[in-house]
């Protein structure tokens, strides 16, 4: 069925709730956790940060496109969301930098799109009930056969998927840091860059002694998608790390830390994802505003008996933020200081980064 010329689309929640509106990039049927997103811009590096792998994701800004899709605001290769649900889509873009219109991209990628639904709704709907899974589909399929699908919206082994397949290096002539890339936002890569790093990129399931081979000075744990806990792999491979070598991991990184020093994950009910997240540094007061976009967190309580110390919350729901090894040079964040999208006002835990690297090789390392 047709609507002012463009092909009906619908989205269908698997509590039952169905959101009519108009099919805009890929046509199509696909399943995925639907997620909300606050950000008012930054469509592009939400599209294409790995971390979103498998889910359909709804902006709750009204517009989207108006300023096209650019070379430089990618956050990897191409897409990873499944389905992206917005109320109104700009189809006139403009930007200086502009290569493209955003719908013309989704279908190059073959992202199935829904517009012209109330995305007020659709976002107050996973508030109450939580994120849960979804479909968008621009076919003429009847509800009752799509919520016996809803399986489909689920990502088994979800970090191996977006991992890279081969190590790679990107020179230079400070540091030498082991990236993991668990679904690595190329952010963390080009902050690392910046301050001179030589960056050795390197799969999900590098083990301990494949990390240690490169004698590296610092090792950087990525963000990534899923579940921590279904990385054990990953977990495994910090145990044999925690204590030999610097540390910094940011959100599925810090995740899989707290893991690996005995701590807990739990799923949040709805996520944060957006740029405005405040997060205060308990030993310092300082508040950031930073960008996020994680759906499980360290569980606080679980903190207790393990060598973890709190470093920051969460000022909207008080959960957990970031964490310091009490007696190793390990730390983490569960937002992102790379930002992209978002503010900057936490890049300067990459130069602490850097001064824990040079301060374990000067041998002048020590926790207050
Ligand atoms: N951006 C991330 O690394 C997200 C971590 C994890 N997948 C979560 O949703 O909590």
């Amino acid at each position: 069925m047709m609507v002012n010329g463009r092909r009906k689309a619908r989205l269908v929640l698997q509590n039952g709730l169905v959101f009519e509106g108009v099919h805009f990039g890929a046509a199509g049927t696909r399943f995925g956790e639907v997620v909300f997103n606050t950000g008012m811009t930054g469509y592009q590096e939400i599209l294409t940060d790995p971390s979103y792998y498998g889910q359909i994701v709804t902006m709750t800004y009204p517009l989207i496109g108006n300023y096209g899709v650019n070379v430089d605001d990618v956050e990897s290769r191409h897409p990873h969301v499944r389905g992206f649900a917005v109320r109104t889509f700009c189809e006139w873009p403009s930007h200086h930098k502009l290569v493209d219109q955003l719908e013309s991209y989704l279908v190059q990628h073959d992202i199935v799109g829904i517009a012209g639904i109330d995305t007020r709704e659709l976002t107050k709907a996973i508030r109450t009930v939580g994120a849960m899974p979804g479909v968008i589909t621009t076919e003429d399929l009847p509800v009752e056969s799509l919520l016996a699908r809803m399986d489909e919206a689920l990502v088994p082994d979800a970090v191996k998927r977006v991992t890279t397949q081969t190590v790679y290096r990107a020179p230079g002539a400070g540091h030498r840091v082991v990236l993991i890339d668990y679904g690595m936002k190329a952010g963390i890569l080009r902050a690392l860059l910046e301050r001179g790093c030589d960056v050795i990129v390197v799969p999900a399931t590098s083990t301990a002694e494949e990390v240690l081979r490169w004698k590296p000075h610092g090792v950087m744990l990525s963000n990534g998608p899923g579940n921590p806990e279904d990385a054990p792999y990953a977990v495994e491979a910090l145990r044999g790390l925690i204590g030999k070598v610097p540390i910094f991991g940011i959100c599925l990184g810090h995740q899989l830390i707290a893991l690996a020093c005995g701590a807990k994950t739990r799923k949040l009910k709805f996520g944060h994802r957006g740029a405005n997240h405040p997060v205060k540094d308990l030993r310092t007061g300082r508040v950031d505003i930073t960008s996020q976009n994680h759906g499980y967190v360290v569980d606080a309580d679980s903190l207790q008996g393990t060598p973890l110390e709190l470093t920051h919350i969460n000022l909207n729901d008080g959960t957990v933020e970031g964490l310091v090894h009490r007696h190793e040079p390990v730390f983490c964040v569960q937002y992102h200081p790379e930002s992209r999208p978002g503010p900057s006002d936490a890049r300067y835990l990459f130069d602490e980064f850097i001064d824990l690297m040079t301060r374990v090789r000067e041998g002048r390392f020590a926790h207050a």
